[in-house]
């Protein structure tokens, strides 16, 4: 069996018309322009990257994108006054902290200080702490993402075993709370688990999100699964370059899988789809407006 390949650029790329749709009906009936602030600390290339196309995929989709780049030795108290004016622009309805915070910054704080209700990264206390009590929040946009791509095989994940190995704050945990929110039978898995191959293989839908490069292998899994990649790992080539690669062994799994995604052209670019969806909701809900279609 060769899986099918579930493909992120299309599925994103469809996602963000819906979104630029619903942006244009904001603005042409209420006035509203949705705005996005990233505030980048240091100069990771990769952050670059992904800030530069959220940036791009902002403006393209009719929303406003504000950029604020800080030097990796800024102050704590620097990156909370920036934080408390973003809390307080009203052209601003989605505040996003790239992460990791170079060592002298403590996440936690400046996560804390963002606006909850501006908070589309969905990693304050108040929206995670909504979305393990069921209640609506604003949740994070790659597990949105990986849910999205898993109906696009399944349509309901009612019943199905998944299994989520890993459990960060950004992906792992938040995952699983959306994961039961669809009737889904959830195990959560992590380096520390006893025996990941033969849980693994239980599974109906397996999401791998350990930042492991490749370490998902073929016998791990139940043929006929859908294996949703989240890693991404950068590594040398024997070429002395490098490449993106997954936490999937993709070309061994792919030939006994059901579906999989790709990496990169996969999960990646559901992220920044989802960031879209949440700065639109979270400008629709600040200003007192029905919720979107999307
Ligand atoms: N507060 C915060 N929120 C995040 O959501 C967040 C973050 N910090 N820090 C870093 C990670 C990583 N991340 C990605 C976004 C898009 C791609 C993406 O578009 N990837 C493309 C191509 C990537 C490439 O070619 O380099 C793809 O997979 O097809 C990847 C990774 C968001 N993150």
């Amino acid at each position: 069996m060769t899986a099918r390949i579930i493909d992120g650029k299309v599925i994103a790329a469809d996602l963000r018309a819906q979104v630029a749709r619903e942006v244009e009906r904001v603005k042409r009936d209420h006035g509203l322009t949705p705005g996005l602030a990233v505030v980048l600390v240091g100069n990771d290339p990769a952050s670059e990257v992904y800030v530069r196309s959220k940036h791009t995929q902002t403006q393209a989709a009719g929303m406003a994108s504000f950029e604020h780049k800080l030097p990796a030795d800024v102050s704590q108290d620097e990156l909370l006054a920036l934080i408390g004016k973003l809390n307080r622009d009203p052209a601003v309805h989605g505040i996003l902290v790239q992460l990791p915070l170079p060592k002298g910054l403590e996440t936690e704080v400046v996560i804390n200080a963002i606006d909850p209700a501006k908070d589309v990264d969905g990693l304050h206390p108040h929206n995670a702490g909504r979305l393990a009590g069921g209640q609506p929040a604003l949740a994070p946009c790659t597990p949105l993402g990986c849910i999205i791509l898993s109906k696009t095989v399944h349509g309901s994940l009612e019943g199905m075993n998944a299994i989520v190995i890993g459990r960060s704050n950004l992906v792992g945990r938040p995952l699983v709370q959306l994961l039961l929110n669809e009737n889904a039978t959830v195990t959560i898995a992590h380096s520390r688990s006893r025996d990941l191959p033969a849980l693994t293989a239980r599974a109906d839908l397996v999401y791998a999100a350990v930042g492991r490069p490749e370490m998902v292998k073929r016998d791990w899994i139940k043929p006929g699964a859908t294996v949703i990649d989240v890693g991404i790992n950068r590594i040398p080539t024997a070429e002395g370059k490098t490449k993106l690669v997954g936490d999937v062994a993709y070309a061994e799994v792919a030939e006994v899988a059901g579906a999989i995604t790709p990496v990169p052209g996969g999960v990646g670019q559901m992220t920044v789809a989802c960031l879209l969806v949440n700065t639109l909701r979270a400008a629709c809900a600040i200003a007192g407006l029905p919720k979107p279609a999307v």
